[in-house]
């Protein structure tokens, strides 16, 4: 409950009125439903015993009657193509932004790990289970306003009639209605749970299974991974065959509303016009307003059964709604400084001991530093932290705007174009050339058939490594930040491009503070400074002046 509260909160922070006059609208859709059944029912009456004989037939009044009747069939279609917009409108667009602070919820730095572990319930979270909160207010809370409203509308007309009828007959639909549907709901939870996770699995295996299609096919595991998808997806058949059974006996059953008060009320009404309490159009005005009242119950058919559904998906998504995105970009650093550490300690989400253990380090703005030491030594965890992707345990952080180059190619499905401008989406053409240029690649770019809009494969697929290497690059210089934060940037390439790199490196260096992660010479003879880390902690920092540089700078790997 307290999940779908702040769903609904949500929805009514942004769209409250547009959401009350959808439920307006769908009430007032139903309620001129009933009055036209129940008028034309009257009316046909009516006319047929003024009819019989010839004074009546004279002054009975056709006119306004069938003016009434025409209004209320205009009225109703107006009022439902009207709730229709309304009420569509407001969902989606509250879906929208939903979707759009999970993804910032999901995009914050140090979920990177949680997301690279389960990728599929990122991906489930911001489609199957955001699609499914559109039927909190379209399937469930609309129909079920709209449905209490016929009732307690055919509860007063009949009052009119006879009290005793009247309250009997509202009692019966909302006794009946809500607890078929509420049957329905209990029924349904778990099998809809189930489908839930079924489609989570089938959707994950699926996507391993072509991601990870080479790999499978080397370890002989794709008949397993195959039957992993089939045993997924039998189960989604079952919990929908389950799903469909319910539906369609709480379909039976809220259909069956209609006859059973139609003929309870058949007899009641027969009493009255025997008493002469109503003449028989009076009758037939009431027989067919209690009827066409019923018939707003069928829409609860499809709320309950999802009910389950949409529960489970306001229980997973509300926690992040509730969230607020954490800013965790370290403190500007005062003037003349581009990096400052004091005694910092940090530590990654679950690790038994921090990565980094009371380091103090000062960096001047301009100055090229290189991050050297063993494996596990904090190097990419020192960047890490001041690009803001990790806290400090202890200690104080402070640093310029940064941009980090992950040992990854961080590279997406979408144009060479699409890919730079994820660093500035405003970039002019030119300025994505001059990036391209400034980074070696804008002669290869040039030799596309399609140039910029050359649509790269996931993760860059369809460049050779190097030309990842530069488009990254290119991206990182796209974006005017003070500091680079390079995590080995020249590793796996060829001397020559990693030489050809580092030049490029070298002649972007103007107004930018750079931090490069390295194990290799080649990038540690082109720093200004090298600081050197063992198990968290700073064992040495020297400058090229100094005569540990070059002794510190031999022990790296030569190539
Ligand atoms: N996401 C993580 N979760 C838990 N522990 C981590 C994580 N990333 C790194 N570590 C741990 O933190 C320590 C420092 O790792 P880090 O990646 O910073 O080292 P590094 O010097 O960059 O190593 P390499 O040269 O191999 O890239 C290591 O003990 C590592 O096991």
């Amino acid at each position: 409950m307290k999940a779908l509260s702040i769903v609904l909160a949500r929805f009514l922070a942004e769209k409250r009125l547009a959401l009350a006059l959808g439920f307006l609208l769908a009430a007032l859709t139903a309620l001129a439903g009933i009055v036209l059944l129940s008028l034309s029912g009257w009316f046909i009456t009516a006319t047929a015993l003024a009819g019989l004989t010839a004074a009546t037939a004279y002054a009975f009044d056709v006119f306004v009657p069938s003016a009434g009747i025409r209004f209320l069939a205009l009225f109703r279609t107006a009022a439902r193509y009207g709730e229709r917009v309304v009420s569509h409108d407001a969902t989606l667009s509250v879906l929208a932004g939903m979707r759009e602070t999970l993804f910032r919820a999901f995009a914050t730095a140090g979920m990177s790990r949680a997301l690279a572990l389960r990728p599929a319930r990122l991906l489930f979270r911001l489609t199957l289970d955001v699609d499914a909160l559109d039927g909190l207010y379209l399937r469930l809370l609309v129909p079920a306003g709209v449905a209490l409203a016929s009732a307690l509308f055919a509860m007063l007309c009949l009052a009119f009639i006879d009290g005793g009828t009247a309250l009997a007959a509202g009692l019966f639909l909302i006794a009946a209605g809500f607890g078929l549907a509420t049957w329905a709901a209990f029924r349904a939870e778990k099998p809809a749970r189930l489908r839930a996770a079924a489609l989570e699995a089938l959707r994950g295996r699926v996507i391993d299974l072509v991601s990870g299609a080479t790999d499978l096919l080397m370890t002989g595991r794709v008949a397993a991974c195959r039957q992993a998808i089939a045993a997924a997806e039998r189960r989604l058949h079952e919990t929908d065959d389950r799903l469909n059974r319910i539906e369609t006996l709480a379909g039976f059953g809220l259909a069956a509303l209609a006859p059973v008060l139609g003929g309870g009320l058949l007899v009641a009404l027969a009493l009255l016009v025997e008493r002469g309490v109503i003449g028989a159009p009076g009758a037939a005005f009431a027989l067919l307003l209690a009827l066409a009242a019923a018939e707003p119950f069928i829409g609860l058919k499809r709320g309950a059964v999802e009910a389950g559904r949409i529960l489970a998906a306001a229980r997973r998504i509300a926690p992040r709604l509730a969230e607020t995105a954490v800013e965790r970009a370290p403190a500007p650093p005062p003037q003349g400084v581009a990096v400052r550490l004091e005694d910092v300690s940090a530590r990654h989400p679950g690790a038994a001991r921090p990565a980094l253990a009371g380091l103090s380090l000062t960096i001047a703005p301009g100055e090229v530093v290189a991050l050297t030491g063993p494996s596990g030594a904090g190097k990419s965890t020192l960047l890490a932290l001041l690009a803001g992707e990790i806290e400090a345990e202890h200690g104080r952080v402070e640093a310029l705007p940064s941009t980090l180059l992950t040992q990854r190619a961080e590279l997406f499905a979408d144009t060479l174009a699409g890919n730079l401008r994820l660093a500035d989406p405003d970039a002019s053409e030119a300025a994505l050339w001059a990036a391209l240029d400034a980074a070696g690649l804008a002669e290869t770019a040039r030799a596309l058939p399609q140039g910029l809009e050359t649509w790269l494969g996931e993760g860059g697929s369809g460049l050779s490594g190097g030309e990842r290497r530069r488009l990254s690059l290119a991206r990182l210089l796209l974006r005017r930040h003070p500091l680079l934060l390079l995590d080995e940037p020249t590793e796996a390439l060829d001397a020559e491009t990693a030489r050809d790199i580092l030049a490029r490196l070298a002649a972007a260096r103007a107004g930018r503070t750079i931090l490069i992660a390295t194990h290799t010479m080649r990038d540690a003879v082109f720093a200004d400074r090298i600081v050197h880390l063992g198990c968290g902690r700073m064992i040495n920092d020297f400058s090229r002046m100094d005569a540990g540089f070059a002794s510190v700078a031999a022990r790296l790997r030569d190539c």
